[in-house]
């Protein structure tokens, strides 16, 4: 008689590492128009440069309530946003998925414009603020 046997499944943990945060240049000056001196761009993108629209759905930026539809959602990738201002502010972000079984993950990100490095003020450099994590699936999920 042939018996049949259930292998327990052993949960495969998946982890993404990732990158957010901003980069940022001066316009070299102050902006007549509207008193902007910086153009800025955050993001969200992975380490290594895969394409995280396999697993990410969309992601949101919530920038400061003075811009206008300051509530981004980013719905294919690049996921980013690009803007101009002149001061540094928090930027929530928070990142769907496809899996709906997966729940989104927030990550808090102070926009940085300023420098002392001598070579982003000057220019010869560009500005880069950003940060690792990772974002960590447990199949099945
Ligand atoms: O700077 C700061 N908060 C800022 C909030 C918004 C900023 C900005 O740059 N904005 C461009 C302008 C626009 N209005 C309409 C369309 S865009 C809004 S700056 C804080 C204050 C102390 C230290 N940091």
């Amino acid at each position: 008689m042939s018996t049949i046997s259930f292998e327990p499944r052993v949960p495969v943990v998946i982890v993404k590492p990732i990158l957010y945060g901003n980069t940022a240049k001066h316009f070299g000056s102050k902006r007549d128009s509207d008193g902007h001196t910086h153009r800025w761009t955050i993001y969200v993108r992975s380490l290594n440069n895969d394409d995280i629209s396999t697993y990410v759905s969309r992601v949101q930026f919530r920038l400061h309530e003075t811009y206008p539809n300051h509530n981004r959602m980013i719905n294919q990738a690049p996921f980013e946003v690009e803007e101009s201002g002149w001061g540094e502010f928090e930027i929530q972000i928070t990142i769907f998925f496809l899996d709906p079984n997966e729940k989104p993950v927030i990550f808090y990100h102070h926009l940085k414009l300023f420098s002392t490095d001598p070579e982003v003020v000057t220019g010869k450099r560009p500005f880069v603020n950003e940060y690792y994590d990772e974002l960590v699936f447990q199949e099945p999920s």
